[in-house]
């Protein structure tokens, strides 16, 4: 639910008697006046403090919450409650939790708009594409809770009638860090794989976007997880160290840059804690001359701005086949600069503002750069004033293509997490291969072309953890996501990630005599 100053006492009512009215908030207008950890069940003030942050709505520069970071107490009471609701849960057999999950994802159907305005209100989003966002969270759900019911071991046979068998164990209380780029929807692939472990977490979102995780957190309640199963505490580094540095945290799964993830593995390795990674990209897009222009055109745009190109595995290098090069690029900056930028909520928008201000003044940053390195700008790369005044403080740019660029300028190189396409003309397969892989990331890579051998030869060479073949930026819960290289490791989603958040106990049943050798 949406809980803005005036709206949060009808935002307690039964959802039966709350008014339509609720969902109906307009940019401009929402500001957060309820605590924002979650604690035993309940939305709770922290209990000691190690600073304050600001939220923003990026659409108008607003402030829309204030509050507190949590210090060590806090930590140590949301990791408690989360041992305590630990011991209850991971009794339960999977069906008894897929039961719960399914009812939690049911209520994030039933109240996808609302968690989508949030999201968008706090990230700047598109609407649009917000509730693309929530239907990846409401399947991760649904699709983790279908796996908590079939969870098993294996048995196996042994000489003279012995046997062994093997049981898939929860963890205990794992850690859950999270980027603001898709805050609602990172808590949910995190915490759905390890509640159907049977785990309990403690989840930290970015400080940029701290509201929506305490709607799933109130989901998980009312769909009847245990008290104290799924926290929140807020804050930035000095409360996600505190976390990743408790003693009875178990594992720690992170969304975030490459810089952030090197600590929180070194923190981690000090306690011999597992680890997930899913850190940043450059990713390579690469199009073969025989490809559908059409199709290559949509998935290039798919692939560079989304979420304002704020998005970890966007193909923000885009090799290019030099016979195609000229209408690919007239195509895709005549695409460009028709995108509609402007107030997030309203339906026909297409790309709202960046995080916030630094954010845009570091993405306008490697514009400005990329020229300089001799990169010519098609279009956008600069600050875009919408014309509603209430928007005239928000962090809009337009969307950039760059061309004339080569594999060692700054743009090319380095993830600008911002709307801006670097397009690379290239001749060879062998050659474009040598190039895409030429980068300490891998997250993601994609390859365009009619030729199925070609296709399935090139991604079979591609130094990337997720490949698409005439197609980008969909992510079908289904399937595994994570990254090679620095991009880190661990896989979210799809039926590998409850390997991530279990342990494996091996049991050896002696069913004759004692065979000593003493
Ligand atoms: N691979 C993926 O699935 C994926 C998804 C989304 C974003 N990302 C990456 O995230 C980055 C953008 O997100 P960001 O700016 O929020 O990243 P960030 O690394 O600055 O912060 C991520 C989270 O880590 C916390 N944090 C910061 N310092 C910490 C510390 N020392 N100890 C513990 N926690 C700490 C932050 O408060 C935040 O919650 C980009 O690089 C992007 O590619 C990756
Ligand atoms: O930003 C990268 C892709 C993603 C979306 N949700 C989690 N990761």
């Amino acid at each position: 639910m949406l809980l803005g100053a005036g709206l949060a006492a009808l935002a307690r009512l039964p959802r039966s008697l709350r008014p339509a009215s609720l969902a109906a908030m307009s940019t401009g207008t929402f500001v957060v006046s309820q605590p924002l950890n979650y604690r035993g069940g309940a939305r709770v003030d922290p209990a000691d403090s190690s600073g304050t942050e600001k939220a923003f709505e990026p659409a108008t520069g607003r402030v829309i919450a204030t509050f507190t970071c949590s210090g060590e107490k806090e930590v140590n009471l949301a990791v408690q409650d989360a041992k305590a609701a630990f011991k209850i849960w991971s009794q339960k057999s999977g069906m008894e939790r897929c039961r719960i999950l399914l009812e939690a994802a049911r209520i994030i159907r039933e109240r996808k708009d609302e968690i989508a305005t949030m999201e968008t209100i706090n990230n700047g989003k598109s609407i649009f594409e917000a509730r693309w966002d929530i239907d990846t969270s409401w399947q991760c759900l649904e699709y983790f809770a279908g796996l908590a019911g079939s969870m098993a071991g294996e048995y196996i046979q042994l000489p003279g009638g012995s046997f062994g068998y093997t049981r898939r164990e929860p963890l205990g209380v794992c850690v859950g860090i999270g980027a603001w780029n898709y805050p609602f929807q990172i808590a949910c692939w995190k915490s759905a794989p390890a509640l159907a472990c049977g785990n309990a977490m403690v989840f930290k979102p970015s400080p940029f976007t701290p509201a929506s995780v305490l709607l799933l957190a109130e989901i998980y309640t009312e769909a009847g997880v245990p008290p104290g199963l799924f926290n929140v505490v807020q804050g930035g580094a000095a409360t996600g160290q505190l976390l990743c540095q408790h003693p009875d945290v178990a594992k720690v799964s992170f969304t975030g840059s490459v810089p952030t993830g090197m600590k929180i593995m070194e923190m981690a390795a000090k306690g011999i804690k597992p680890v997930t990674l899913e850190l940043g990209g450059k990713s390579p897009l690469i199009i073969f001359s025989d490809c559908d222009l059409e199709n290559v055109v949509k998935g290039a745009m798919m692939a560079n701005f989304l979420t304002q190109g704020e998005v970890c595995c966007n193909g923000t290098r885009v090799f290019v086949q030099r016979e195609i090069l000229d209408e690919f690029t007239r195509e895709v900056v005549k695409r460009t600069q028709k995108i509609k930028i402007g107030d997030p909520l309203l339906e026909d928008t297409r790309m709202g503002p960046l995080i916030n201000r630094p954010h845009l003044e570091r993405v306008l940053g490697f514009v400005k750069l990329a020229k300089e390195q001799g990169a010519k700008v098609l279009c956008g790369g600069d600050v875009h004033v919408p014309e509603d005044p209430k928007l005239k403080d928000g962090y809009y740019m337009r969307p950039c293509v760059l061309t004339n660029c080569r594999d060692d300028m700054t743009c090319v190189k380095e993830e600008i997490f911002g709307p801006v396409m670097s397009i690379l003309p290239f001749d060879t397969e062998a050659e474009v291969l040598e190039r895409a892989n030429d980068t300490s990331f891998g997250l993601a890579a994609g390859v365009f072309t009619r030729d199925i051998q070609r296709a399935h030869r090139v991604v079979a060479k591609l130094q990337a953890g997720v490949c698409f073949i005439n197609n980008y930026n969909v992510s079908p819960v289904e399937l595994p996501f994570g990254g090679y290289k620095k991009s880190g490791f661990g896989r979210e989603n799809g039926r590998v990630a409850i390997e991530y958040y279990s342990q494996l106990k091996t049991v050896c049943v002696e069913m004759g005599e004692v065979e000593s050798v003493f």
